[in-house]
C-alpha cells in the first residue's frame, strides 16, 4: 500500500506546488470546523446539564454564570460557519485551479510529436485521462487528504480532552478513533483499487464500443455485425456494473465498520464517564461533555467513508497520469543534426514493435535545402521513415536526428470549426491576410471568397463541406503557415485529378523553395519535385540515387505516370 501511496508524490507535489497556500489555508480551516463543532456540543451538554442542575437549589441559581457558557456558545456556532464557508470556498478554488492546470499539462503532452499515434491506437483510454481520470484527482485533496487530516485533529482533539477525564479514557479513544479511522478507510481502500480498475476499464470499452456503433454503424450493418457490436456494448456494461457493484458493496462494509466503531466507543464512553462520575472523579456536566465529546469526534470519521471509495480511483489515475507528469518533455524531442543538414539517420531500425521492426539498418543524410523523394512498394516502411523524422516514434536502434519539420499526412484532418479555426491549428496567431496568403499559394482563396461567410464558414466533421481537392488544399494552406525548415509530405496529390495534382505539385514546388522536403510517393509528378530519390524496399533503402544521374531518370520513369 505503501508503494501505491507513493505514486501519489508527483499528484501532490503538483497540487501544493500550485496552490500551496490556498491548500494549507483550506486545510486548517476544515479542522477549525471539526474542532469548533466538537466543542459546541460538549459545551452545550455541559452548559446544559450544569444549568439543570443549578436550578435544583436556590442557592446556586443565582451565582451560577450563564451568559459566558451561552457567549461561548455563540461564537463557537459563529467560528463553526464562517470556517465552513471559508474552507469550502478555498479548497473547491484550489483544487480545481489545479486540476484545470492539470488538465492543460496533460494536453499539452498529447500536442507533443509522438502522442498523435499512441492518441490514433487508444483514443478512448487517452480521452478517459482528460476527462475521468482527472476528475478522479478533485477526490484526492477534497476527500482524501483533508477528512483524513481533520479525522487525526478530531481524534487527537478529543484524546486530549477526555485524557484531563481520565488520561487512560483519552488514550483509550483516541487510540479507537485512530486505528479504526485510518486502518478501514486503507483497507477498504485497497480492496476497492482491483474493481475501481475494472470500472474504469469497463467504461472505457463502453465509450470505445459505442462511438464504433455510431461511427461504423454502415459497416458494421453491411458485414452483420450490428447486432454482435450491440452485444459487446452490453458485455462491458455488464462488466462495469459487477464492479460498481462490488465498490457499493465495499462501501455499505465501511459504512457498517463505521457504525460498529462509533457504537462501540460510545458505549465505552458511556461506561466510563458513567464509573468515573459513580466514584465521584466528575460531575455529571463533565460526565456529559465526555460523551458528547466521543459522540462529535466520530463524525468526522464518516465523511471518509467516501474518501475511501474514491481512494482506489484516485490511486488508479494517479497512476495512469503521473509517468505523464514526470516525463521529460524533451525526451520526445529530436537531436538537431550537424549544421548544413536537415535530417541524419544513423543505422536506425525501427518499427511498431521491437519483435517485427518495419525498417532496417537506415543511414541517410539530407543538406539543408535539399529535397528527397522515398519511393518504393506499398508497406515498404515509407510513412514510417517520415515518422521517425516527425518524432512520432522513436527508433529501436540508432539515431535520428532533423530539423523542425511539418509532417502533411495522407489523411486530411480537418475538425468542426470555421475555415479560419481549421488554418489557425497551423498558426494560431495568423491575422486573416496571412491566411489569405495561404490560401492563395494553396489556390483556395477563391473557392473561399466565394462562400457566403467566407473565412467564417464553418465546417462539418472531418470537412464536411468541401470537396476532397479543396480538402487537400486547405491542408496545403495549413502546411504553408507552418513555417518549419523541414517539410514532410505523405502522397500530397493522392486522390486528386490530374490537372489539381499538378496544379498542387507547383505551388508547393513554389513554397518549398529554400526549405527541405521528404515526399513519400508512388507517383511521378510528386517525385519530380525531388533532387534526390531513394528506394525503400523491405524497410532497407536499396537504391539512392541524385538527379542528374542516369539512374536517377529511370527511377522516376518506373513511378506511376500523372
Ligand atoms: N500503426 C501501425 N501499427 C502497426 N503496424 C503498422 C502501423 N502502421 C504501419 N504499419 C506496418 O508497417 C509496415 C510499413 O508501413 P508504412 O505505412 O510505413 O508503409 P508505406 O511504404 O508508407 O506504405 P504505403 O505506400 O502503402 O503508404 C506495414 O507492414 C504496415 O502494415
Amino acid at each position: 500500500m505503501s508503494a501505491s501511496l507513493s505514486i501519489l508524490t508527483p499528484i501532490l507535489g503538483l497540487f501544493f506546488a500550485q496552490r500551496r497556500r490556498n491548500l494549507l489555508i483550506g486545510a486548517a480551516l476544515s479542522a477549525t470546523t471539526v474542532a469548533a463543532g466538537i466543542a459546541l456540543l460538549g459545551l452545550s451538554g455541559w452548559f446544559i446539564t450544569a444549568t439543570g442542575i443549578a436550578g435544583l437549589s436556590a442557592a446556586t441559581i443565582s451565582t451560577f454564570d450563564v451568559f459566558m457558557p451561552s457567549a461561548g456558545i455563540r461564537l463557537l456556532a459563529l467560528c463553526r460557519t464562517a470556517s465552513r464557508y471559508g474552507e469550502r470556498l478555498t479548497t473547491h478554488d484550489a483544487t480545481l485551479s489545479v486540476l484545470a492546470a492539470l488538465r492543460e499539462r496533460l494536453f499539452r503532452g498529447w500536442a507533443m510529436p509522438g502522442a498523435a499515434r499512441a492518441l490514433a491506437r487508444r483514443p478512448a483510454r487517452l480521452l478517459f485521462r482528460l476527462t475521468g481520470d482527472i476528475d478522479a484527482l478533485d477526490s484526492l485533496y477534497l476527500r482524501v487528504l483533508v477528512p483524513a487530516g481533520v479525522a487525526i485533529v478530531a481524534a487527537l482533539a478529543a484524546s486530549i480532552a477526555l485524557g484531563f477525564m481520565n488520561p487512560l479514557f483519552g488514550l483509550t479513544a483516541g487510540g479507537v478513533l485512530f486505528v479504526a479511522g485510518i486502518g478501514i478507510p486503507l483497507l477498504a481502500g485497497r480492496r476497492a483499487t482491483k474493481h475501481a480498475r475494472r470500472r474504469t476499464y469497463g467504461i472505457e470499452a463502453i465509450r470505445a464500443r459505442t462511438i464504433d456503433l455510431v461511427a461504423g454503424q454502415t459497416d458494421l450493418l453491411m458485414a452483420g455485425r450490428l447486432i454482435a457490436q450491440g452485444m459487446a456494448i452490453a458485455d462491458a456494461d455488464r462488466y462495469a456494473a459487477g464492479a460498481d457493484d462490488r465498490l457499493n458493496r465495499i462501501e455499505a462494509a465501511v459504512t457498517v465498520c463505521f457504525g460498529l466503531t462509533a457504537t462501540a466507543l460510545l458505549t465505552g464512553s458511556l461506561l466510563t464517564v458513567a464509573a468515573l462520575a459513580g466514584a465521584g472523579r466528575i460531575g455529571p456536566p463533565v460526565a456529559t461533555l465526555g460523551i458528547l465529546i466521543a459522540f462529535a469526534a466520530v463524525e468526522p470519521f464518516g465523511a471518509l467513508r467516501r474518501g475511501a471509495m474514491e481512494l482506489g480511483r484516485t490511486l488508479l489515475a494517479a497512476r495512469r497520469i503521473a509517468p505523464r507528469l514526470s516525463a521529460d518533455e524533451e525526451a520526445h524531442c529530436k537531436a538537431a543534426p550537424d549544421p548544413g543538414l536537415s535530417l541524419f539517420l544513423d543505422g536506425v531500425t525501427a518499427g511498431y514493435d521491437a519483435q517485427t521492426p518495419v525498417l532496417r539498418d537506415i543511414n541517410l543524410d539530407l543538406k539543408a535545402g535539399e529535397k528527397l523523394a522515398l519511393v518504393g512498394s506499398s508497406g515498404a516502411g515509407k510513412s514510417t521513415l517520415l515518422s521517425l523524422l516527425a518524432a512520432e516514434m522513436r527508433p529501436i536502434q540508432g539515431s535520428v536526428s532533423s530539423l523542425d519539420a511539418t509532417l502533411l499526412t495522407q489523411r486530411t484532418e480537418l475538425f468542426r470549426d470555421s475555415l479560419r479555426g481549421n488554418l489557425q491549428l497551423a498558426n494560431p496567431d495568423a491575422a486573416d491576410a496571412t491566411l489569405q496568403e495561404a490560401l492563395t499559394a494553396a489556390g483556395l482563396l477563391n473557392d473561399v471568397l466565394a462562400l457566403p461567410r467566407g473565412l467564417d464558414t464553418p465546417l462539418g466533421e472531418g470537412g464536411m463541406g468541401l470537396s476532397g481537392g479543396q480538402s487537400r488544399r486547405l491542408a496545403l494552406a495549413r502546411l504553408f503557415l507552418r513555417d518549419t525548415p523541414l517539410w514532410l509530405l505523405d502522397e500530397p496529390t493522392e486522390g486528386l485529378d490530374g490537372a489539381t495534382a499538378r496544379d498542387v505539385m507547383n505551388r508547393l514546388a513554389d513554397k518549398a523553395q529554400g526549405r527541405s522536403l521528404v515526399v513519400a510517393t508512388h507517383i511521378r509528378r510528386e517525385a519530380a519535385i525531388a533532387d534526390i530519390i531513394a528506394v525503400i524496399e523491405n524497410g532497407r533503402i536499396t537504391e539512392f540515387w541524385r538527379r542528374g544521374e542516369a539512374a536517377f531518370e529511370k527511377a522516376l520513369n518506373r513511378l506511376k505516370p500523372d
